[in-house]
């Protein structure tokens, strides 16, 4: 065993979302900071999550433009899908983002540690190296910071692991020609839109009845019924109780008795934290309901030990842990005392249509004012983008108003750019913006987001 001594001022384990931003900003604070990694540096966003999953939701936007455009008078003989070119550029910028991430680290004056991570003492992580040789490691620090995040579940049912979960979606060579997708959230939307755009015939199970559980009901309905229109076979109350064949050639046994033939299954069936290995019973650190317990300040019950991100929150979402990591790494190194706003988290699902919401849905502002307290705007029309072809395709707008102070409660949006429209219309909602600002503000013309402005 090869036993190393050093002390930092902070280790952080894992290199992820949270993880990164709070070493460099700790860094930037003048502490010495190490990060342990046991995978690729940049985590689940950038290796295997919102980054290669937005190029390939770009990608899948292609086809559609393309059988499009003779609208716009240009002629294009025949367009053919190969998803593996695709899947390959992908990954390319991937390792280039890895390889940046790795950088950014060194540039900043962080010392990147390869191996798995386990805490020994509330001041001291025992790294075993990834690599072959298995080396042990001994480092320790003043403070420690458990951004681990999270990694996907399977559901509990012979044959699971004969289907994916959404790592293994960035990993394969090309996809069959047909698919199922298990789950109704964030992963098993965006994945059905993307592969049906990739012109591979989809299979969506949802054991409930309804989409994206928490998003706007109306909005939820709204993508329903427009991925049915786009050829998605999207089947509710179906639950599966086993998966038979070999990778390529699938049966998918359901409760009800039915059976679906296909090349492959996707679990989108959630996340938990990955607190393998951490040692965390024997160092004494509390969890609550899988996770890790922290207080409003992201330290566990051990004073120097904190931790942010997918495996501490309940909000599972990049800008939170990197927030979240900053905030700690401030209020650590350099004096202050900030604190994470939760209260208004713009959030998109990058579907098609690509839903976006800020604040509350309409919903949950009648469930917290009651039904006169609460006005709601709405806008439902065809995009100018799709008048030429005259496409049945439609955006969606909603506005959410307290009645009693005017001030917009929620913002919510259904259709193309609706994330980038929301994340402007979020600056405004966080300043307390009111009806009355948004129908004072100088419309742009023509756009979908003007709309907002013009609502009455
Ligand atoms: C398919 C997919 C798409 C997504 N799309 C979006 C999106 O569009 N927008 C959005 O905001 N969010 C999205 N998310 C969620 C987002 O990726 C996560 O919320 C975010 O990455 C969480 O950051 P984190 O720092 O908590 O953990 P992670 O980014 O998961 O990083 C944790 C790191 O810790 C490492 N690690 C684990 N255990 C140890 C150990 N013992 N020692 C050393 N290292 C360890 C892991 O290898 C990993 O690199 C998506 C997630 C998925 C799966
Ligand atoms: N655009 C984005 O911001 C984005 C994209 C992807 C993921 N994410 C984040 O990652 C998290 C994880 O995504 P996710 O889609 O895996 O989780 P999720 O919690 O959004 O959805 C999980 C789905 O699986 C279903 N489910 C759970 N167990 C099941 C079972 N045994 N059988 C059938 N269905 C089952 C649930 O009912 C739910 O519909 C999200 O909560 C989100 O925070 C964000």
């Amino acid at each position: 065993m090869n036993l190393l001594k050093d002390t930092f001022d902070l280790i952080v384990l894992g290199a992820g979302s949270g993880g990164l931003a709070a070493a460099k900003r700790a860094a930037s604070h003048g502490a010495r900071v190490a990060i342990v990694e046991g995978d690729r540096v940049g985590g689940t966003c950038v290796i295997r999550g919102c980054v290669p999953k937005k190029l390939l939701v770009y990608g899948s936007q292609y086809d559609e433009y393309l059988k499009d455009s003779h609208y716009f008078g240009i002629e294009i003989s025949r367009s053919s899908i190969d998803s593996s070119v695709l899947l390959n550029n992908v990954r390319r910028e991937v390792d280039r983002l890895n390889r940046l991430h790795v950088e950014l680290l060194e540039k900043s004056g962080v010392e990147i540690i390869s191996g798995w991570g386990s805490i020994t003492s509330p001041t001291s992580i025992s790294v075993i190296s990834s690599d072959k040789s298995k080396k042990n490691k001994e480092i320790h620090a003043r403070n420690i910071l458990i951004a681990v995040g999270g990694r996907p579940v399977r559901p509990d049912i012979p044959g699971a692991a004969l289907g994916w979960v959404s790592d293994d979606m960035f990993l394969q060579k090309n996809w069959p020609e047909k698919v199922v997708i298990v789950g109704a959230g964030f992963i098993a939307c965006e994945f059905s839109c993307i592969m049906n755009g990739l012109g591979v015939e989809v299979v969506q199970l949802v054991r409930g009845n309804t989409l994206l559980k928490g998003f706007d009901q109306e909005l939820s309905l709204f993508l329903e019924e427009n991925m049915r229109k786009e050829g998605i076979d999207l089947q509710f109350q179906k639950t599966l109780s086993a998966l038979e064949g070999c990778q390529g050639d699938l049966k998918v046994l359901l409760q009800c008795n039915e059976a679906i033939d296909c090349g492959g299954v996707l679990f989108a069936t959630g996340r938990k934290p990955f607190l393998d290995g951490l040692n965390l019973d024997k160092i004494g650190i509390v969890q609550e309901a899988e996770r890790i317990k922290v207080d409003s300040g992201n330290a566990t019950n051990i004073a120097n030990i904190f931790a942010i991100g997918d495996v501490a929150g309940h909000v599972q979402l990049t800008p939170v842990a990197v927030e979240e990591g900053r905030v700690l790494a401030d209020n650590l190194f350099s004096g202050t005392h900030r604190k994470v706003k939760y209260n208004l988290i713009p959030k998109a699902v990058f579907s098609k249509p690509e839903i976006a919401s800020i604040g509350l849905s309409e919903n949950e502002a009648l469930d917290k004012f009651g039904g006169g307290n609460v006005q709601v705007y709405r806008s439902k029309f065809r995009p100018m983008s799709q008048s030429l072809q005259k496409s049945e395709r439609r955006c969606l707008l909603k506005l959410v108003v307290d009645v009693k102070t005017d001030k917009i409660l929620g913002c919510q949006m259904a259709g193309e750019h609706s994330a980038e429209i929301i994340q402007m219309a979020s600056i405004a909602i966080s300043m307390g913006a009111t009806k009355l600002d948004f129908d004072q503000t100088m419309a742009l013309h023509p756009t979908i987001a003007e709309e907002f402005v013009t609502m009455r």
